[in-house]
């Protein structure tokens, strides 16, 4: 069984031998992970080795075959997909997850429409009707623009934007459901170097101010390495190794399978 970082401190998501299959494929072979609050935990490995799987997991877009996955405790491995933004869990896509015909204030409203419980979009074009719940999540969504920079293009539509402005609002739409964990899937893809650095300080900014736990898949190895506490590594869908980025990096399993050709 996976031991988690903090002895006798319950992780925030508790993954205990998760496995799933495609046809005759083992995506994930009993994999276990522990992310303690607070923490900014990597998730790396080679192509093919099940890190986005694994997403698709904890966000129940496929179903595991055996295993458990927690978040605070509960059980979150047959929650209805639609409970699971309710749950705690935001994500970010490898290809953007953002609406291009949508200026960027819609596009992170649409981040918080589960707390306000009717159709955003609607109230958007209904300004009187708008109830006191959509009232709040407007403001809410405006000092999250705020916070991340992105004030002076709200009403921008988002396809007028540049890529790494994109990787912003992407993040701000994730924080406007208040989750208690961020999934990031390769959000480095596409940025150029300095942009990577701006983004890690971005994502620590982001853990410290709104008090997520993040979960990163990444295979730029600078960022995964300056921005991560601990690293977990899977290889062809299993745990290959766990640790610091000084563990990992001296890790002679993982420099074989992974980082000596990353
Ligand atoms: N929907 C699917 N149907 C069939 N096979 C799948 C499906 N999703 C993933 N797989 C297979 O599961 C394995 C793990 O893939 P996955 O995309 O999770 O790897 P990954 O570690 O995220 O890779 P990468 O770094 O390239 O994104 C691969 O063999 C992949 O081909």
């Amino acid at each position: 069984m996976h031991q988690s970082v903090d002895a006798g401190r319950k992780p925030l998501l508790d993954v205990q031998g998760v496995s799933v299959r495609f046809g005759g494929v083992k995506a994930l072979d009993s994999v276990s992970l522990g992310v303690s609050a607070g923490e900014i935990c990597g998730l790396i490995g080679p192509n093919g080795a099940g890190k986005t799987t694994l997403f698709n997991c904890i966000t129940r877009f496929y179903a595991i075959e055996s295993g458990s996955i927690r978040l605070s405790g509960e059980r979150i491995d047959a929650l209805p997909v639609q409970r699971v933004i309710s749950s705690g869990i935001a994500r970010t896509f490898q290809n953007l997850g953002i609406y291009p015909r949508l200026t960027v204030l819609e596009n992170v409203l649409l981040g918080a429409r589960h707390l306000h419980g009717g159709s955003m979009l609607g109230s958007l074009f209904r300004p009187r009707l708008t109830s006191t719940r959509e009232r709040e999540a407007r403001q809410w969504c405006g000092s999250i623009l705020r916070d991340l920079q992105l004030e002076s293009v709200a009403d921008h539509q988002a396809d007028a934007l540049p890529y790494g402005t994109l990787k912003r609002v992407e993040i701000a739409r994730a924080i406007a459901a208040r989750p208690s964990l961020l999934l990031l899937d390769e959000p480095a893809g596409g940025l150029t170097h300095g942009e990577v650095s701006e983004f890690g300080d971005l994502v620590r900014r982001v853990r410290d101010q709104y008090g997520v736990t993040v979960l990163l898949v990444e295979h730029h190895m600078g960022l995964v390495m300056s921005l991560c506490s601990r690293l977990v590594v899977l290889h062809l869908g299993r745990n290959l190794a766990e640790g610091t980025p000084a563990d990992i990096r001296a890790n002679p399993e993982v420099v074989s399978a992974y980082l000596g050709r990353a």
